[in-house]
């Protein structure tokens, strides 16, 4: 809670300096609203010229007297149209501008952010705050114009009743006065409803999202209904949450609209006659009094229905701002210089680590690992023990909680997160490709690479005989995540696009694992060439798969067991051989 008041109060700002070129458009538009203000709440003070000049000298008035306000009349035409014109288009463009330089931001703010943020969020709810939320921000923007303007109309009114008689003034101030306390009392209400139904709809996009991205999952188990529950659950409560929120809106606009459009105008308009009868006031005088509240008023009231709009805009600026002040947990030192590699050693110098939320429980407690450059090291041991860990915190994903990893003697702590993963190749289980050509895909790796580049590679990975195949060849669109390809094939690629980056160091984690023996066979022929030569850090389940390993390490419990080559672990190592009689493996 406290969080969101942070946000709440600092939001405006935070937001405001995105706006970038927008900012002027937005200003000029809300100030020439003002000027759009003063000339439409003008109107009644030609009124009140013309039926008190009418009643002081009829024949004056129609000799030379309707001038004056004939022509007060056509300025006040002018002024409005033009103010109003531009006033709407400049702040138009600037919501526009101001709406697409904070997309931006977030989408790259976001990029920087660190793996833990990215664990504890939901990736669609994300993808609704960069998108809808900036788009309920920049209507909110547009809405609040006319809301501004209305307010304007109406304190102006209430400056020019004083004009005319201090008095009512006195009497409007006291009318706006109630509506003011009454807005006071159900605003924050109305505030906290609307934020929790933007938040609602953000978890139920983060569900749905998450439901689509593994639909082939529900359907094995045909758990279509219980995605399909989860997901009505969110929008029933999105449902609830509108309803409730109509309700309230209707028990604020509702009696607001009534005091300010009858109570307020026919007790300005009772009194004004009255002090009329008592000579105290001219004809024109009430009727001007009476149409400058009713101008203001009116306009109020039929904007108050864009409220709901421009809370909804309100909590998206809490939400994105937010979302803006997440620090990412791994941040590059000021200055911190690229790393220089070397020969491509790396160490884990007495490592401990506990994941972030979790800080109780240490993963990895005195790591302490050296991979001599060019060599392949394996990591095996059981599931749980902490081997993906340690290669999260070789490509910076995390820093350690104790301890520190180097690359070549150097802290990874000191250089930047970039040069160190522009020093690391990663093949992962599970091969990410993205939507695009197969070309696009590889060149994540190295956007200057050049087609040519791009069919070593492939063959290198054993990927080319596949690729050659296919009419667009290397042009060919993949999909979304790749999956028209076969999981020994996406591996290919995703070798290939290691080999294209050629890094000195070389992550694989459980490269191998999903595939039949065919596939693999294939996979390990490219991965003894990307390997070759390349400092290695090899974790693997099957022990088949790593005995060729210059040193195969044992995780127990996030630390190093036994330590060898397979030969060696099979003559000094207890656990190895268990492992390896498990694995049928001589
Ligand atoms: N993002 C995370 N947040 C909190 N805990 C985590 C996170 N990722 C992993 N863990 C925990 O850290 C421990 C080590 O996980 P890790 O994935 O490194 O093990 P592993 O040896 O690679 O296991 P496996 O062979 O099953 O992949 C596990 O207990 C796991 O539950």
């Amino acid at each position: 809670m406290a969080r969101s008041d942070a946000a709440r109060t600092s939001a405006p700002r935070t937001l405001f300096g995105h706006a970038g070129d927008g900012a002027w458009l937005l200003v000029g538009g809300y100030v020439l609203i003002l000027v759009d203000a003063v000339a439409q709440s003008l109107t009644p003070a030609v009124f009140r010229v013309v039926l008190n000049r009418i009643q002081h000298d009829p024949h004056q008035f129609v000799r030379t007297g309707w001038q004056g306000p004939a022509l007060g009349a056509a300025a006040i035409a002018g002024t409005f149209l033009v103010a109003a014109y531009l006033a709407h288009t400049w702040t138009r463009r600037g919501a526009a501008r101001w709406a697409n330089n904070l997309r931006g931001a977030l989408y790259e703010h976001v990029q920087r952010l660190s793996m833990d943020f990215f664990h504890r969020s939901h990736v669609g709810d994300l993808a609704a705050l960069i998108n809808q939320d900036t788009e309920r921000l920049e209507l909110a923007v547009w809405q609040g114009l006319t809301l501004w303007w209305a307010v304007a109309l109406l304190l102006i009114s209430v400056g020019l009743i004083a004009w005319v008689d201090p008095w009512m003034a006195l009497l409007a101030v006291g009318l706006l006065a109630v509506a003011v306390v009454w807005t006071l009392l159900v605003l924050p209400r109305l505030r906290r409803h609307t934020r929790d139904i933007r938040d609602e709809l953000g978890r139920t996009s983060g569900t749905l999202a998450e439901m689509l991205g593994v639909n082939a999952l529900l359907k094995a188990f045909n758990a279509e209904d219980h995605a399909l529950g989860q997901v009505r659950d969110g929008t029933e409560r999105i449902r609830a949450g509108s309803e409730t929120f109509a309700r309230l809106q209707h028990r604020y606009a509702d009696p607001l609209g009534f005091h300010l459009s009858f109570v307020a105008p026919f007790l300005l308009l009772f009194v004004g006659a009255w002090r009329s009868a008592t000579g105290t006031l001219e004809i024109g005088d009430v009727v001007a009094i009476w149409g400058f509240w009713m101008r203001g008023s009116t306009a109020l009231t039929a904007v108050i229905t864009t409220l709901p709009e421009v809370l909804a805009g309100m909590a998206a600026s809490e939400r994105t701002a937010e979302l803006l002040d997440e620090r990412p947990a791994v941040a590059d030192r000021p200055h911190a210089p690229a790393l220089a590699v070397t020969r491509g050693g790396v160490a884990f110098e007495g490592v401990s680590f506990a994941y972030p939320g979790r800080e109780s429980r240490l993963v990895l407690d005195r790591f302490d690992l050296t991979l001599e450059p060019g060599q392949t090291t394996a990591l095996v041991g059981p599931s749980g023990a902490g081997k993906s860990t340690v290669a999260q915190l070789l490509l910076r994903f995390f820093d350690p909680t104790g301890g520190r990893v180097t690359i070549d003697g150097r802290d990874l702590r000191e250089v930047t997160q970039a040069s160190v993963r522009a020093a690391i190749g990663v093949v992962f289980q599970d091969s990410v490709l993205v939507s695009g050509s197969l070309a696009r895909n590889l060149r994540l790796a190295r956007p200057t690479a050049t087609d040519e580049e791009i069919v070593t590679a492939l063959e290198a990975a054993n990927a080319w005989e596949f690729v050659r195949a296919w009419d667009d060849g290397v042009e060919t669109e993949l999909g979304e995540r790749g999956v028209t390809l076969s999981g020994g094939q996406r591996q290919r690629l995703a070798i290939a696009r290691v080999m294209l980056k050629d890094p000195a160091i070389v992550v694989l984690d459980e490269a191998t694992s999903a595939l039949d023996a065919s596939g693999e066979r294939l996979v390990l022929g490219a991965l003894d060439r990307l390997l070759a030569g390349r400092t290695s850090l090899v974790i693997a389940h099957r022990i088949a798969t790593v005995r060729q390993a210059d040193q195969i390490v044992v995780v127990e419990r996030g630390r190093v067991g036994d330590i060898g080559t397979h030969s060696s672990l099979l003559r000094t190592s207890a656990t190895y051989r268990s492992y390896c009689r498990e694995q049928a493996v001589a």
